[in-house]
């Protein structure tokens, strides 16, 4: 993670950088808001800017636009200026922070940019099965292909990759392909030089010449347009990269790692990836199972998560009950350890004493009502509108006791424990009965359509706003966006995005 801060912070740099160090961030300076894109235009780079609220941000930020430079970035003023933060949000500042700094403050913030704890957490025999695999391929520089359902940890996958490799000591470098718009990801992958276009006031390196020596990540490989992957596959191929508005190629060392969810092999078959570009990234393929596959897993990511999110919001120890734990072992985690992170997240913020109960594990399936039933609709004060919602609001709704068949090809282990109705009454207000009813709704109906309607729905009840939709729904903001674009191309209507984050695009 490396941290760039702009200006003098009020004489606040050193505890301010000293604070990030210890977080283990790579702290770099400059007084001047011309000496920050300098610096962002250079291979070195930064993940994270942190600038002082006293230059103009607003300029800055139009600046990173109009080079096509993606980050983050973050204002610090003195105490609660309550003005000044509003307007460096409304620049574009993702955050505010008040100064002096405080050490929490800074941490959480860096956590959630860089998201530092990369370690992955697992016992079942399938997931040690593919971390063997991984570790075989770690050390060539061989391509590598991860594959698995959405929130498995093929990025997690990747980072360890990169970790057990010869190039650890070289940048790793992450660039989410279904994130970025087509004409930024060019840009954003091979650079340009100056008066490539209007705004490249300067020439700026991409990310192919930032991981030189290291590792580039490609996520989301299979959204990329097939223009670029041409180009791409001339990188591989050549060992060299052409910046936008340049003749002279650049020669680069990187090892390449894709991830995708799709499956590529199909998308190749249907025209939308070309062959030769698969076959070259798909020297050695490392295959993720999804959560389902790896049972013996959950109670110990569950546990990890939980830890780990009682500590960020200052809570004393919690531990899963045992009727818990069953629930969470009976659920089918179609979004993966995502999923069960999110679940856990809730988890400790629900629950109001050490041992965590089944009152406090809210269950994705739980969010899902049929088409047409009263729930269907998302009430405002509901909890789904809230998970969060104290008892001043709605009560988090009792599990229903349901949990989806187990999917054909999966162990029978992974569907409800014969107890299970009779466990979930136990719960509270809503017992197996309640969620027999809703079941019959949806028979008939694929689940991709229920699918289709859920997320629609939650995006519409979140006034169009991506950010909060995909955390209700226990997503990441990339699958939400490949999902709603899929529906786009496909006729459906789309709610627009929210007025916010249409202010922050
Ligand atoms: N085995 C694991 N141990 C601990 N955390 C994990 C593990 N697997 C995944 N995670 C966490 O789950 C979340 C999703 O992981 P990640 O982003 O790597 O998944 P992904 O497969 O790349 O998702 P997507 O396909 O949506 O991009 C992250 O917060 C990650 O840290």
């Amino acid at each position: 993670m490396r941290l760039l801060i702009v200006g003098t912070l009020e004489g606040y740099i050193t505890a301010a950088g000293k604070i990030a160090m210890q977080r283990g961030a790579k702290v770099s300076h400059t007084d001047s808001i011309e000496g920050a894109l300098n610096a962002l235009r250079a291979a070195a780079g930064a993940d994270l800017v942190m600038i002082d609220v006293k230059l103009d941000i607003a300029a800055f930020i139009e600046s990173l636009k109009a080079e096509r430079i993606t980050i983050p970035v973050v204002a610090c003023g003195i105490g609660t200026d309550a003005a000044a933060a509003v307007k460096a949000i409304r620049a574009g500042a993702k955050e505010y922070i008040p100064l002096p700094p405080d050490a929490e403050l800074i941490a959480a913030v860096l956590e959630a940019v860089a998201e530092e704890s990369h370690a992955i957490v697992c016992q079942d025999p399938a997931m040690l099965a593919t971390l063997r695999m991984a570790d075989q391929v770690a050390p060539s520089d061989a391509s590598v292909l991860i594959t698995g359902e959405s929130g498995t940890g093929k990025e997690l996958m990747a980072r360890y990759i990169h970790r057990k490799s010869r190039r650890s000591d070289a940048p790793f470098v992450a660039v989410n392909c279904a994130a970025i718009p087509e004409n930024l990801l060019e840009s954003e992958l091979f650079g340009h030089e100056k008066g490539a276009f209007t705004g490249a006031v300067a020439r700026r390196l991409g990310r192919f010449e930032e991981a030189n020596g290291g590792t580039l990540l490609l996520d989301e490989l299979s959204e990329m347009h097939p223009r670029l992957q041409a180009k791409l596959l001339r990188a591989i191929q050549e060992k060299e990269i052409d910046r936008i508005g340049s003749s002279q190629p650049v020669k680069v060392n990187v090892r390449l790692i894709a991830t995708s969810n799709r499956n590529l092999e199909n998308e190749v078959r249907s025209g939308n990836f070309r062959e030769d570009l698969y076959f070259r990234l798909n020297v050695f393929s490392v295959a993720i199972p999804s959560l389902r596959e790896r049972p013996a897993d959950i109670p110990m990511i569950a546990d990890h998560f939980l830890k780990k999110y009682a500590q960020a919001n200052g809570l004393g120890e919690k531990r899963l009950s045992d009727d818990a734990l069953l629930m969470l072992r009976a659920h089918h985690w179609r979004g993966n350890v995502r999923e069960l992170e999110n679940t856990m997240h809730r988890a400790v913020l629900l629950s109001k004493s050490e041992t965590v109960g089944p009152e406090s594990i809210m269950l994705t399936s739980q969010m899902l009502a049929p088409e047409g039933s009263a729930q269907a609709s998302i009430p405002a004060n509901s909890p789904v509108a809230n998970p969060f919602a104290g008892p001043g609001g709605t009560v988090p709704p009792a599990p229903r006791g349901y949990a989806p068949p187990a999917a054909p090809g999966y162990p029978s282990s992974y569907a409800p424990p014969p107890n299970h109705a009779a466990g979930a009454a136990a719960y509270g207000n809503a017992g197996a009965a309640s969620g027999a009813p809703a079941v019959q709704g949806l028979v008939g109906r694929t689940v991709a359509e229920v699918e289709r309607d859920l997320i629609i729905g939650t995006l519409s009840h979140c006034l169009g706003n991506r950010t909060h939709a995909a955390n209700i729904l226990g997503i990441s903001i990339r699958t939400l966006r490949n999902k709603l674009k899929q529906y786009s191309e496909e006729g459906v209507a789309v709610p627009p995005p929210g007025t916010e984050e249409r202010a922050a695009m």
